[in-house]
């Protein structure tokens, strides 16, 4: 189907709007009446411009407070639609989207309402062109897509139709399901977003929350499907008003929206319904993500400062440094199916940081057709003669992500040391990373996992930690060998709150976590006894328990269905890394956030009040 964007999507002139919209591949665009009036482009250079660009442009939007208004003020309308119909003339775009009035004197009245579009239709339909008319959440009187339906069946003239915008649809209680019986060919025009699921105004909702599909919580291959089901044939076009990409290099809020549509497309053909087939005849399909069977390894950016606390924190954690790289300053450092990198070939020293992470996959090959595309950019890849040829994609923090084979034939990459992974302390494999997120990414790096590399969103949780409020949300594979959970501050502002804030880190499985943290030879992270006082308050736990717990700042946490997780966390390393170790107990599935405030008050304290 043609793939289309709301230039209000985008941040610049119009033409950096349109010239990102070409370069990430859309086929058209909706002209916002804003972005034409504020350009110094004629609407004949506009329409030039887009077809030297090979963008059609789809839709004139928006005409507001057309219908419903009494008999002075309607004529004067009519006059208005008709300059903009010349305006649309000369940009050769036939079809403008009409939203229901939001007016004070709006009249509640349907057969007006229709009795007036059908007069605006007549004479738009004289000159070629078409009315789709959209029910805004927040119209005066029309503000449900079932309305804006009856409306125009009472209308009924063939220049007039709907324009089905999901946020409008979706923000609403009425159900969306009756979509599927609109006449085929009355739906004129498809308007998707996402959002998440806030409780506030509808009209702030829709003015400053608006995502891409995936990024938000409805159901759009869902509303998708009952438009598709409704005989609809026309672009699926983004309309996303959000604070965060109008500031933004709109070249690469382009891509995160292609991107957006590429995976629901796909989405869509993966839903098994009887009529499948004829809803997505016109629909694209991506390779299947392959199944991940782990995390493979990790690797951290050290540099000469960083580089000796990271490896005196790993040989504190159990970890034995097994191998060399052939040709490169890269360190592997392993403990069980544990394999830790340390890569002393930065270009900009500073803080330690994950630079990259690899997972296994049973596919590499498919993993990364997918990954193109859906056009997550290359890692360019320095490799020498002879050595494996490791794939990498770029995630959108800047970190690398490599697709193995499950065998492992990176290893030989490394030359051994001789020296074994013993037992360790016990540590099994990586459970999870923690990566902390640039909060104007954060929404994008969720779908980029998701549908990048198949990981199922799980659940979003806030917090409120002592220098600010973090949210966080994790991305995980079907069988849970692969974890990643994203965080962010929610703002970031002035210089008070530390950078301590946004650390990143590596947590490993442990199956006995008290013994594990007796083999320890780590400085230890202070927890309060406060915390341990509140835990057998929460939790109803035995004093002795706890007391086990609070000898070795092992944290607890305990989902609503009694499944457990005990953890406990390291002081920051090298200036930004820390890590965890986990047992979760069978059916936990979280990631213990409750205790983050904890953790970070105490790596906090610990900075003050540790010697270096
Ligand atoms: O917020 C608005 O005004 C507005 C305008 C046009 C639309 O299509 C829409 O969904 C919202
Ligand atoms: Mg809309």
């Amino acid at each position: 189907m043609r793939r289309s964007i709301a230039t209000v999507c985008l941040s610049g002139t119009l033409d950096d709007k349109l010239t990102a919209a070409a370069a990430a591949g859309f086929d058209g665009i909706e002209l916002f009446e804003n972005d034409l009036l504020v350009s110094p482009m004629t609407p004949a250079e506009v329409r030039d411009r887009c077809a030297g660009l090979g963008l059609g442009i789809d839709l004139y939007q928006p005409f507001r407070d057309l219908d419903s208004v009494t008999g002075d003020r309607f004529a004067r309308s009519l006059d208005r639609a008709e300059r903009k119909f010349d305006v649309m003339a000369a940009l050769g775009v036939d079809t403008v989207l009409v939203c229901s009035s939001v007016a004070a004197d709006a009249v509640d009245d349907d057969d007006r309402a229709a009795e007036q579009l059908s007069a605006l239709a007549e004479r738009a339909g004289r000159r070629g062109m078409r009315i789709a008319y959209e029910a805004l959440a927040w119209g005066r009187h029309v503000s449900t897509w079932d309305r804006s339906w009856r409306i125009v069946q009472r209308a009924d003239h063939p220049a007039l139709g709907l324009c089905l915008d999901s946020f409008h649809v979706l923000s609403r209680e009425v159900s969306p399901d009756g979509i599927a019986g609109i006449t085929p060919g009355k739906i004129f025009f498809l308007q998707l977003a996402d959002a998440p699921h806030l409780s506030m105004d509808v009209l702030q909702w829709s003015r400053h929350h608006r995502l891409f599909p995936g990024q938000g919580a409805f159901d759009l291959p869902r509303f998708v499907e009952l438009v598709l089901a409704a005989g609809y044939d026309g672009p699926l076009s983004l309309e996303v008003f959000n604070d965060v990409f109008r500031q933004s290099d709109p070249g690469r809020t382009a891509i995160d929206a292609m991107r957006s549509l590429i995976a629901l497309e796909d989405g869509l053909t993966t839903r098994h319904r009887p009529d499948a087939p004829r809803l997505t005849a016109g629909i694209r399909r991506l390779p299947d993500p392959p199944e991940l069977t782990g995390h493979a390894f990790t690797e951290f950016a050290v540099d000469g400062r960083s580089g000796p606390e990271l490896r005196s924190a790993l040989r504190g954690l159990g970890f034995a440094h097994t191998g060399q790289h052939r040709t490169k300053p890269v360190e592997l450092w392993e403990q069980g199916a544990a394999r830790i990198v340390l890569n002393s070939a930065v270009t900009h020293p500073g803080p330690a940081a994950i630079s990259a992470f690899a997972v296994a996959s049973a596919d590499p090959g498919r993993s990364l057709a997918r990954a193109g595309a859906l056009l997550a950019p290359a890692h360019p890849n320095v490799r020498e003669p002879g050595e494996a040829e490791l794939a990498a994609i770029t995630a959108p923090d800047g970190t690398s992500v490599f697709v193995t084979h499950p065998g492992d034939d990176w290893r030989a990459d490394f030359l051994p040391t001789g020296a074994e992974p013993g037992p360790g302390a016990g540590l099994l494999a990586v459970d999870h990373l923690g990566l902390a997120q640039p909060f104007d990414h954060f929404d994008e790096a969720g779908l980029f996992y998701h549908s990048v590399l198949g990981l199922d969103h799980l659940a979003t949780e806030e917090y409120a930690a002592p220098y600010g409020l973090m949210r966080s949300r994790a991305v995980a594979n079907p069988s849970r060998t692969v974890r990643v959970a994203l965080t962010v501050a929610l703002l970031r502002r002035g210089d008070w709150a530390p950078a301590v804030a946004d650390p990143q880190h590596v947590a490993f499985t442990t199956a006995d976590i008290i013994a594990t943290a007796a083999a320890l030879d780590l400085p230890a992270l202070p927890v309060p006894d406060n915390y341990y006082d509140d835990l057998i308050a929460r939790f109803d736990l035995e004093a002795g328990f706890v007391a086990t717990l609070a000898r070795h700042g092992i944290l607890y946490d305990r989902d609503p269905a009694g499944h457990e997780l005990l953890h406990l966390y390291t002081p920051v390393f090298g200036g930004r890394v820390f890590f965890e170790i986990v047992e979760r107990r069978p059916g936990y599935d979280r990631f213990g956030e409750p205790n983050a405030p904890v953790r970070m008050a105490a790596q906090r304290h610990r900075r003050l009040t540790a010697t270096p």
